[in-house]
């Protein structure tokens, strides 16, 4: 499933994120890249250990992980570190695809969903488009800044080169608790008919209640914890 999340940052956010941008190191990106990817990948990524780097990592991820959107279709069990890149002057990311584990120790885990955080208003870059090879079709993305896309880990994708402007970007994945992305389909649209159920439905209804029940017990069958 491909799906973009719009303003996951309000204006006033993406201000603050950006804002706290401006006093960070910026680091060569093919120093995290796999083996293939590392021929194709042209960007700078942004130092987070300091103070001001680690604030802004936890201030974003609050965002992701708070968000019903983002918790109803990717069922998140593990997060990434995340990754800020700026990509400029012809820079880009080839078609790739990306490893299947990441992470040491705790911090390990499978990526089922890929995601990218727009920071840069579309208008302000030229290129630089996400483009994501799905069964069948390619999509092309480049919404407005605070939105996000999640596309399957599971597809080769690509950022187009950046031929003028700046594009600032926060890229992750996450292991789901539900591997299978068919299933976890079938979990999105049960879950945002339980939400245009509740505006109908008193609380406590046998048919809110039955649908609860359902949610409840495909995960208790397809979760893994
Ligand atoms: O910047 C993006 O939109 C995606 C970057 C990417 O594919 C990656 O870091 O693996
Ligand atoms: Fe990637």
């Amino acid at each position: 499933m491909l799906l973009t999340v719009s303003s996951l940052l309000d204006p006033a956010e993406l201000a603050d994120v950006t804002s706290a941008l401006d006093g960070l190191e910026w680091k060569d990106g093919t120093a995290t890249a796999g083996r293939s990817a590392r021929s194709v990948k042209q960007n700078l990524q942004a130092d987070l250990r300091g103070r001001a780097g680690q604030d802004l990592h936890e201030q974003i991820l609050r965002k992701l992980t708070g968000h019903p959107v983002v918790q109803a279709a990717a069922r998140p069990k593990k997060f990434s570190r995340l990754v800020i890149s700026q990509t400029a002057d012809g820079g880009h990311y080839g078609n790739h695809t990306d490893n299947a584990i990441m992470g040491k120790g705790t911090g390990r885990l499978r990526t089922d969903i890929s995601f990218t955080l727009f920071l840069s208003p579309p208008d302000s870059y030229e290129g630089g488009e996400l483009v994501v090879d799905l069964p069948g079709y390619t999509q092309t993305l480049k919404p407005d800044a605070g939105d996000l896309v999640l596309y399957p880990s599971s597809s080769i994708h690509q950022v187009a080169p950046v031929t003028s402007g700046i594009r600032l970007a926060c890229v992750g994945w996450i292991e789901s608790l539900v591997r299978d992305s068919f299933q976890r389909e079938i979990l999105f649209d049960l879950e945002n008919l339980r939400a245009k159920m509740r505006g109908q439905y008193p609380q406590g209804s046998a048919e809110l209640l039955t649908l609860d029940k359902s949610i409840a017990n495909l995960m208790r069958v397809w979760a893994e914890t």
